[in-house]
């Protein structure tokens, strides 16, 4: 991976061992970009001046201008936020780290506070609360080249604007999202590994019922190839994300970010799309088309079954000796 100059340096990165391609950079005009979009393939675009307004938004510049509205916030005891559905936590689910719900200078506080053990997440969709100069900035992003980006895909509308205050250090596990996502980064460095959907059989995601829906079971840390064997064949394509860059997040690439060590606050704003209705049914089928399937086929069955143990007898009956 090549450091821009003096901006990070490699040991600066967690280490895994499975193979990681680099992305696609294309400058904002490069007619590159608007086929890999078209493709839905991911693609770092430089130079879009998507948030440029947003690339002074530091925690001292927030705290000021942000408003006093409530921000939800990530609280674990390690560098791992596995995001959770708190509508599908079930009993003998342990959520791996805590939600919380602050203003922004108590969330301030919180990241400054020297003999703090916790780590800290802000992850909030920017919404009317916020103060007068955030709106200015907000007006000001680049909308006239995401509208056409949208126009151009067919996509949906706009359906949120997260705003991510992640720390150093912090991690993202992977996972996907059923939405397409212009992921801009306005301060800090963020690294980013992708895997296309046709890598659904080695990234083993989460039941969909489980509160972990849509993320992988894999810890990349400490892969248990004894339950997830494929896991061996993964290969990834990353980045490192500096301000100013925009990621095309296409929907149901799985993704995991971790924010580098050493490198402070990574400010970074997400623009989701309601994907492109799925067009005629084409075959083969496509590898999105066959998640979106297996993802409705698992709500008919436990919507029939009503228990999730009942699933694997139930799958293991209708295909063992007879479709194998
Ligand atoms: O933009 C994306 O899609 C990311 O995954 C960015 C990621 C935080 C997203 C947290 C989250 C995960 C699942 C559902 C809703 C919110 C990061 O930047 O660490
Ligand atoms: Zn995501």
């Amino acid at each position: 991976m090549m450091a821009e100059w003096n901006a990070w340096t490699d040991d600066q990165l967690k280490t895994y061992n499975f193979p990681i391609h680099p992305l696609p950079i294309c400058s904002v005009n490069d007619p590159q970009a608007e086929e890999l979009i078209k493709e839905q393939k991911p693609v770092v675009i430089k130079g879009s001046e998507l948030i440029s307004t947003a690339q002074k938004w530091d925690l001292e510049y927030l705290r000021e201008h942000i408003g006093d509205g409530e921000f939800t916030v990530y609280e674990s005891d390690s560098e791992s936020f596995k995001y959770y559905d708190d509508k599908k936590v079930i009993d003998g689910f342990t959520p791996p780290m805590k939600q919380r719900r602050m203003i922004f200078s108590e969330f301030y506080d919180a990241i400054k506070n020297k003999n703090r053990t916790k780590k800290y997440y802000l992850q909030q969709p920017l919404n009317d609360k916020v103060g007068p100069q955030i709106v200015v900035d907000f007006i000001n992003f680049n909308w006239k080249w995401i509208k056409q980006q949208q126009m151009n895909n067919n996509w949906g509308p706009l359906t949120s604007n997260l705003l991510l205050i992640s720390e150093e250090g912090n991690v993202t596990p992977c996972h996907y999202d059923e939405q397409e996502n212009f992921y801009s980064q306005a301060n800090g460095y963020k690294r980013v590994i992708l895997f296309p959907p046709s890598q659904y059989k080695y990234l083993y995601p989460h039941p969909v019922y489980h509160p972990h829906d849509r993320q992988s079971q894999v810890d990349f840390d400490e892969p248990n190839l004894k339950l997830f064997p494929k896991f061996k064949k993964v290969v990834g394509f990353g980045t490192v994300l500096g301000p100013g860059d925009v990621l095309y997040l296409p929907s149901y690439w799985f993704h995991y970010f971790e924010t580098l060590k050493n490198s402070g606050i990574a400010t970074a704003i997400t623009f989701w799309y309601k994907a492109a209705p799925v067009g005629n049914i084409t075959y083969p089928l496509t590898a999105v088309q066959l998640m979106a399937m297996m993802r409705n086929t698992e709500k008919m069955i436990l919507e029939a079954l009503k228990d999730y143990k009942q699933v694997d007898i139930f799958w293991n009956m209708l295909a063992a000796g007879r479709y194998c």
